[in-house]
């Protein structure tokens, strides 16, 4: 098992800014127990556990209500280890799946009834072996009522995969913003992209996470505050956030989690964009059936 890699903070600080009531943390993970969820044969890497009571551990240390737990793609397309952990969350917790593109309208219910919400398109080589567009679409056309497409790539590609999110018939949330390289700052190539983006859909949403991953500079992420506070500004409907935990792959550069929550007040300054971003936003998404 030496192989198996940690990649998250082992106390992480308590933050100094405190998130509102119902505030969502709507991008995290879970990894196994790997005994009882073995990973996928085709995993690019191979974490230690990180199962649900470390997660609802973070979320009650971090000041947060519920958790949005996203697929990782160390588990594949079984989602029994995310589906384990919104059971075990007492309806604190949603999710979203990746599926096998053939999978039928009783499977995709069963998820539903779950607690899943939407599925993920990974576009990451590092990650995934193959994203085969036509499937995905495919898939895409067959979801239950309510749900969306959760798509991640690099900002690289944004272009070539316009046409593709174009024809996906149901509201897309992108991760980490598409990455974009946030040194170039809010007006940098990057961002304008994909600001045109955004600019196609009114029903396009992103994740306004990741400095850890986003900002080569390092804690405390300056270049990500400059780059990202305009663009919750300007679409403070459209917005979500969340810690990224247990940071898969970030294991050179662990970030602490309560600095995480400390970048929240840089990127919506207001009481009206916090909420916005942390409370309605994701209830919208996650959990219309229940109201905000
Ligand atoms: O967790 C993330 O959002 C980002 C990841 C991991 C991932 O997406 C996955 O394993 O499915 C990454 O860039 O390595």
């Amino acid at each position: 098992m030496s192989d198996r890699i940690t990649s998250w903070h082992a106390a992480p600080s308590k933050p100094r800014y405190t998130p509102p009531a119902g505030a969502v943390d709507a991008h995290c993970h879970v990894f196994g127990p790997m005994a009882q969820f073995p990973f996928s044969g085709k995993a690019k890497y191979l974490p230690e556990d990180a199962g649900p009571e470390q997660l609802f551990a973070l979320r009650d240390h971090l000041g947060f209500d519920r958790n949005v737990i996203v697929q990782a793609s160390c588990h594949g397309t079984d989602n029994a280890a995310t589906l384990d952990a919104i059971a075990r969350s007492n309806g604190k917790a949603r999710g979203v799946a990746v599926v096998d593109p053939a999978i039928g309208k009783a499977e995709l219910q069963k998820l539903h009834d779950g607690g899943i919400r939407g599925i993920r398109f990974n576009f990451l080589k590092r990650l995934v072996d193959d994203a085969p567009k036509d499937k995905f679409l495919e898939v895409a056309r067959h979801l239950p009522q309510g749900w969306h497409v959760v798509i991640y790539f690099e900002a690289d590609i944004l272009e070539e995969l316009r046409p593709f999110m174009t024809a996906i018939p149901v509201p897309l949330v992108i991760d980490h913003m598409g990455r974009p390289d946030v040194s170039q700052g809010t007006d940098g190539r990057d961002m304008r992209a994909f600001r045109a983006l955004l600019e196609t859909r009114d029903d396009i949403w992103f994740k306004a996470t990741c400095p850890d991953r986003l900002d080569s500079s390092g804690d405390p992420w300056n270049d990500f505050a400059r780059s990202v506070a305009p663009l919750v500004a300007d679409y403070p409907d459209r917005c979500l956030w969340g810690t990224d935990w247990p940071h898969p792959n970030m294991q050179d550069a662990i970030p602490d989690d309560g600095h995480l929550v400390d970048m929240i007040p840089r990127i919506a300054p207001t009481a009206d964009l916090q909420r916005r971003m942390l409370v309605e936003n994701p209830a919208r998404l996650y959990w219309a059936d229940k109201g905000t």
